[in-house]
């Protein structure tokens, strides 16, 4: 593959963030963060919010870093770095939203992406509900893309989401909280909904389908979503462009996703050539 960045000391690629946890399997959290930061030749910097022990089978433990830690690595960064884009995963307890919220505040950066990360698709349960109302009260509002799968859509609407009316409802409640715009992902719809998704403004609503992979591996495709939507931001793109973009990498990185483990692998980053940008 074609480098398309000169190699000299003078190229200085944009700089961006993920503030997340880590998956032991490697296939969602920071790696599959990293991975697609790689891909999309942006220099990925990490504020690590918890530790999970985890496989393509499912998430056996959880542990949280502290409010301190987490503050550490965001003093270390923004001390040195000038941060693009960022995106936050998983965050396990309400002082842990707080913190990330606040740090968030002092950056003055438009480009922020909020995965609200509550609710694996495999079903693992991240978060309890003194977090949920964190993330509503102090880290939504400050989102220029929150990107919901079903289940997390079906918490922060308060509405059961079964068909592509009731995805556009949930989008237009969950703008109510106070983000600039929302994805609503269809990963877990099924039929035809399945890998639809549905993105709202204030002034605009739009629905977004690219082709459905028939692969179980799907392990780590809203971080990948959320990650290449970032990527897109600091390199300049307008928040539908940049989520158009990375919906068409993430169609590719599942279209190579692979089987190790005994349930869901993860996405092919690596075999995607690089991503228009
Ligand atoms: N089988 C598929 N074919 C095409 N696109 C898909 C498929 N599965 C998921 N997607 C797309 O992947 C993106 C991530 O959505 P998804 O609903 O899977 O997020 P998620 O549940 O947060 O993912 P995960 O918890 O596995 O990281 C969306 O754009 C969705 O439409
Ligand atoms: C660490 C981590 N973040 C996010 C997800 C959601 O897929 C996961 N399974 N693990």
């Amino acid at each position: 593959m074609q480098l398309p960045i000169a190699s000299n000391s003078q190229t200085v690629p944009p700089v961006v963030l993920t503030v997340a946890g880590s998956d032991s399997g490697g296939g969602a959290g920071i790696q599959a963060d990293l991975r697609t930061f790689a891909s999309y030749r942006v220099h990925g910097t990490v504020v690590v919010t918890a530790v999970t022990a985890q496989n393509t089978l499912g998430v056996e433990r959880v542990d949280a870093l502290s409010p301190e830690s987490v503050s550490a690595q965001f003093h270390a960064l923004v001390s040195d770095l000038k941060i693009q884009a960022l995106k936050t995963g998983v965050l396990v307890n309400a002082p842990l939203v707080e913190t990330v919220a606040k740090h968030l505040k002092t950056l003055n950066l438009s480009n922020i992406v909020v995965d609200p990360v509550m609710v694996s698709r495999a079903g693992a349960v991240f978060v309890d509900s003194a977090t949920i109302a964190a993330l509503k009260s102090s880290l939504i509002p400050q989102a220029l893309i929150l990107t919901p799968n079903r289940y997390e859509a079906q918490i922060l609407a308060d509405l059961e989401i079964t068909n592509l009316a009731t995805m556009k409802t949930a989008a237009q409640k969950i703008l109510e909280l106070g983000c600039q715009s929302v994805l609503v992902k269809g990963g877990a719809m099924t039929g035809e909904l399945r890998g639809l998704d549905v993105w709202a403004s204030w002034q605009q609503l739009e629905i977004l389908q690219t082709e459905l992979i028939e692969t179980p591996h799907t392990h780590g495709s809203g971080c990948t979503l959320a990650a290449a939507i970032t990527a897109n931001l600091a390199w300049g793109e307008t928040p539908l462009t940049a989520i158009q973009k990375a919906k068409d990498f993430v169609t590719q990185a599942l279209k190579h996703s692979y089987p190790i483990g005994a349930g869901q692998g993860p996405l092919g980053h690596f075999y995607v050539g690089f991503p228009s940008s």
